[in-house]
C-alpha cells in the first residue's frame, strides 16, 4: 500500500509500504552510500535508533544469512530502499530481506526517490523523520539520548585464551571488533558500560573502546572514568571508542551536517603518507580545534573533508580511529591497525618500554 517518508521540516516522500502501521516510526534519517553490506549496517548497533536510506537502488540480492551479523538482532529504527528485492542468490543466504524485516517487525518503505532523499539530507543536514501510513504526522521526539546503555551488554563475558588479555568496553560493539582480536590470538573480556569500574580486576594487557550509537557526550559522566583507565593502560578507540578518548583528555566533539556512512571513504595515514580506503558509519566527529592545547596529534585525517579520523597521544600508549578497521561491510585496508595495537602499543608496554 502508499505509504510515505515524512521529514520533521515537512518534506514527503511516497513509496510503498507493507504491513502494520498504526505508530509511525520515527528516527534520525541517515544514509549508507556502500553497494552492498546491508546486513551489516542493519544490525551494528551505531546504528540504533536511525532510519538508513541505502543509496544503491537494489538491495537484498545476495539474501540475509546466519554469519555476518555484527549483533543479535537489527538495531535500525527503519529502513529505506528503491528496491529491495525477494529473490535473492547466495550459498549461505537463509532469508530475503523483507523477510528478516518483518521478522523483526523493522518498518521499511519502498519504490520511493532515494537520490532525492539523499539530496535533501546532503544540503540541509539530517533530521528527525518518519516511516508511515498517513499523509501527516506529528513528531514525538521522543528519542533515546542513552542509546549506549540500550545496546551495551549486561555482564562481563571472556572469549578466547589467546596470551594478550584486552579488556573491549562495550558501547554497542561490532561482532566484528570482537573477532579481529580474537584472530589475532588475544583473550578478550567485553565489558558492559555500568562495569567499567571492574576493569582494573581482569589486569588486562589493553583496551579496546568500541564504536557505538549516539552523540559521545551522552557519556559524559562516564569520561573522568574513561580518563583514568586510558592513562593507565595501552589503548585503541574505534569510532565512537575514538571520540570519547578525545573528550576525556580534554577535546570537543561537533556533529557533522551529513555523517560518513559508507565503504569508500580516503583517509591519509600522516605517519607514511598513505591514502587508504575505510569503512564508515558516524554523524560527529572530533574538533581539530579542540586539539591544540592537548598532547595528541592527528595522525589520520579524511581526504574528503579534512575531518579528524584518528589521534595519537604524545606520550602515552594510545591511538584511535574514527573508521572501522574491522570493516564488515567493507575494504578491510585498515585491518593493520589492530596489527599495530597489538604489536606495537600492547607489547611495548608489556616490555615495560611505557612504564
Ligand atoms: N560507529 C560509531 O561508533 C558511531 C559513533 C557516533 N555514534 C557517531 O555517530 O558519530
Amino acid at each position: 500500500m502508499i505509504g510515505y517518508l515524512i521529514l520533521s521540516d515537512g518534506t514527503t516522500f511516497e513509496g510503498e509500504i507493507e504491513g502494520n502501521f498504526l505508530e509511525p516510526c520515527e528516527g534520525e534519517l541517515v544514509f549508507y552510500t556502500g553497494m552492498t553490506g546491508y546486513q551489516e549496517v542493519l544490525t551494528d548497533p551505531s546504528y540504533k535508533d536511525q532510519i538508513v536510506v541505502f543509496t544503491y537502488p537494489l538491495i537484498g540480492n545476495y539474501g540475509i544469512n546466519e554469519k555476518d551479523f555484527e549483533s543479535k538482532k537489527p538495531q535500525v529504527k527503519g529502513v529505506v530502499v528503491f528496491q529491495a528485492t525477494a529473490q535473492y542468490s547466495h550459498y549461505l543466504a537463509k532469508y530475503s530481506l523483507q523477510q528478516y524485516l518483518n521478522k523483526w517487525n523493522i518498518p521499511y518503505i519502498t519504490n520511493i526517490d532515494t537520490r532525492a532523499i539523499v539530496k535533501k539530507i546532503r544540503s540541509n543536514g539530517s533530521q528527525i523523520a518518519a516511516i508511515t501510513a498517513k499523509r501527516r504526522v506529528l513528531f514525538e521526539q521522543k528519542l533515546s539520548h542513552q542509546p549506549v546503555k540500550e545496546v551495551s551488554g549486561t555482564k562481563i563475558e571472556t572469549y578466547g585464551e589467546g596470551d594478550k588479555h584486552i579488556a573491549l568496553l562495550d558501547f554497542g560493539f561490532k561482532k566484528s571488533i570482537l573477532t579481529s582480536l580474537l584472530k589475532r590470538g588475544c583473550k578478550v573480556s567485553v565489558v558492559p558500560v555500568h562495569s567499567l569500574n571492574e576493569i582494573h580486576d581482569l589486569s588486562p594487557d589493553g583496551l579496546v573502546l568500541s564504536n557505538g550509537p549516539g552523540d559521545p557526550k551522552q557519556l559524559e559522566n562516564q569520561l573522568p572514568q574513561i580518563f583514568e583507565l586510558i592513562s593507565k593502560y595501552p589503548t585503541l578507540g574505534i569510532c565512537l571508542g575514538h571520540q570519547l578518548i578525545a573528550l576525556s583528555l580534554g577535546g570537543n566533539t561537533k556533529k557533522l551536517r551529513f555523517g560518513h556512512r559508507g565503504a569508500n571513504h580516503p583517509v591519509i595515514d600522516h605517519k607514511t603518507g598513505k591514502v587508504f580506503m575505510t569503512s564508515q558509519n558516524h554523524s560527529y566527529v572530533v574538533d581539530a580545534n579542540s586539539l591544540e592545547p592537548l598532547p595528541v596529534h592527528v595522525r589520520f585525517t579524511n581526504v574528503n573533508d579534512q575531518s579528524v579520523e584518528g589521534l595519537v597521544h604524545e606520550h602515552l600508549p594510545i591511538l584511535s580511529v574514527q573508521f572501522h578497521p574491522e570493516a564488515n561491510p567493507g575494504p578491510e585496508d585498515a585491518d593493520w591497525v589492530f596489527d599495530e595495537f597489538l604489536e606495537i602499543y600492547v607489547t611495548a608496554r608489556r616490555e615495560k618500554v611505557y612504564a
